[in-house]
């Protein structure tokens, strides 16, 4: 089995709401964003999924976050756009794009100290 990683950013806005702190006022952050994939077969070529492949998803799923207020976005609108559930949602549009390997894990990071990670049970 190989797992495979990449990692992109994007920056946006949000507020948490009924959060009980500085948090659920407006303010933003330099979001990363780490993908992981299994694959358990390579190609001819010794690769499970090409790098680029990934990253293409990963930022084109990106664009639609980037320099957004993420609480208008419809998945979050019911919710909170917390590091969870931005992760879940990059998770569930991601998926259905990838066919070659498994999509394992999505990881948002906040800060460079702060990270969720959201994955199939
Ligand atoms: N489990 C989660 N906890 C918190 C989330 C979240 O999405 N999931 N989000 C926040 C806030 O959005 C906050 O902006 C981030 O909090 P934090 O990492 O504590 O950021 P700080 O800059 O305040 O970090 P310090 O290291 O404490 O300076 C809160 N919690
Ligand atoms: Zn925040």
């Amino acid at each position: 089995m190989f797992e495979i990683c990449v990692e992109s950013d994007f920056c946006a806005a949000h507020r948490l709401n009924n959060y009980l702190g500085a948090c659920e006022n407006l303010h933003g952050h330099n979001f990363k964003v780490e993908v992981v994939v299994r694959c358990s077969k390579l190609n001819q070529t010794y690769i499970g999924i090409d790098f680029k492949e990934l990253k293409g998803h990963l930022k084109d799923i990106l664009s639609a976050l980037d320099h957004r207020y993420l609480n208008e976005i419809d998945f979050f609108s019911k919710t909170n756009p917390t590091s969870e559930m931005i992760a879940k949602y990059i998770f569930e549009t991601l998926k259905s794009r990838i066919k070659e390997c498994d999509l394992y894990t999505v990881s948002v990071y906040e800060t460079p100290t702060s990270k969720a990670t959201y994955m199939e049970d």
